[in-house]
């Protein structure tokens, strides 16, 4: 799996990541050697992106754990490091799976087995990761379209959105490596402007793109320069409604208007069975600011000030009825097949 980028690296036992936030302007590598850091890291998005912050959220309770490993310590710092990002469920599921892997041993050996742990949640990441984008590039095979294919994606589901090879991104990767004639539509996602680092990889890669307003996503569906919409997911509750970044439940009603596939790519552990539906799934809110002040490669530009209210909930979600396929390493569940799921899925409806 040596064949991804990643946004984090492991060296002398402590954490390097890229931040996020100075991306795509300049790649800045930071040192996390606290939990306090790796708490800082999550909230303020110097890392991003739910895999992402399930495996920084492991890393953190790991390097807690070196300063403190009683039982006390171990549930202060799992609610430390879960209280900063609510939406994505990878985050809280990370630190579940650490905690439930140290809590039998001794406060001794508890640091370096949850190091271990948050390696090999890593490790499994990049394989989910791969397989998805092996089962997304089948869905790609069987579009319908002719010459070249155009896909659209919202935010920013590539590999640095995980430890590797993204998630909704992955196929695209895959598609390109395999020599198909694909383009894709990147929308900006304001306000956070993830849409940039999409960009950002797919440029790297070498992958045709072209970066659209967030609004322009109805008028290129109309205009049938759309083929179908891929994006990555934050929570999938049991009934299949997907919360994801902002902006992506629009995309999803333009592409049912549009007839188009709307596919959603994440790891199992994306999937929240004790949510039913999505009404249960937290949406973050952030701070306005991140709407009143428009970032650029020379820092903010104030476009509103504090004399005017902002909301920023930073995620939406898209019912089951609107999302065509949920494709995770396990394999793809049809939503539009109108069958019984089988075993492996789980509570997630078919329709
Ligand atoms: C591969 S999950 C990516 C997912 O993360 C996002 O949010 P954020 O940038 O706020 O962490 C977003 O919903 C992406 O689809």
């Amino acid at each position: 799996m040596n064949d991804t980028p990643s946004p984090l690296r492991i060296a002398d036992d402590v954490l390097h990541i890229l931040d996020q936030t100075r991306l795509p302007f300049a790649e800045h590598e930071l040192r996390i050697d606290t939990a306090a850091q790796a708490a800082h890291a999550i909230a303020t998005m110097q890392v991003r992106g739910a895999p992402l912050i399930g495996a920084i959220g492991a890393f953190g309770l790991a390097l807690a754990l070196r300063e403190a490993a009683d039982d006390a310590a171990l549930d202060a710092a799992r609610r430390m490091l879960a209280a900063t990002r609510p939406t994505a469920v990878n985050l809280a599921w990370a630190l579940d799976r650490v905690a439930r892997a140290v809590q039998p041993l001794a406060p001794s050996a508890r640091a370096d087995a949850a190091w271990h742990e948050a390696l090999a949640i890593c490790d499994e990441d990049r394989a989910a990761n791969r397989a998805i984008g092996e089962h997304t590039l089948t869905l790609i095979h069987a579009l319908p379209a002719t010459g070249r294919i155009n896909l659209m994606t919202h935010c920013n589901a590539g590999w640095l959105a995980t430890t590797g090879w993204g998630t909704a991104l992955s196929g695209i990767y895959l598609a390109r490596q395999a020599g198909l004639d694909l383009h894709v539509w990147v929308s900006e996602t304001r306000p956070r402007n993830q849409g940039l680092l999409t960009s950002w990889e797919l440029a790297r890669a070498g992958v045709p793109h072209t970066v659209i307003a967030d609004n322009a996503a109805g008028q290129l569906m109309r205009e049938g320069k759309v083929d179908a919409v891929v994006i990555g997911a934050d929570r999938i509750a049991a009934n299949g409604d997907t919360a994801n970044k902002v902006g992506s439940y629009l995309k999803a009603l333009a592409a049912r208007a549009h007839a188009r596939p709307f596919w959603v790519a994440a790891p199992w552990s994306t999937i929240d069975l004790t949510c039913a539906d999505g009404d249960a799934i937290p949406i973050e809110e952030r701070s306005g600011d991140e709407v009143r002040v428009v970032r650029g490669a020379e820092g903010g530009i104030t476009v509103l000030d504090d004399s005017r209210q902002v909301a920023n909930p930073a995620f939406d979600v898209t019912p089951a009825a609107l999302v065509s396929a949920i494709v995770t390493e396990r394999g793809v569940i049809d939503t539009a097949a109108g069958r019984t799921p089988s075993s492996t899925e789980l509570k997630v409806v078919s329709r």
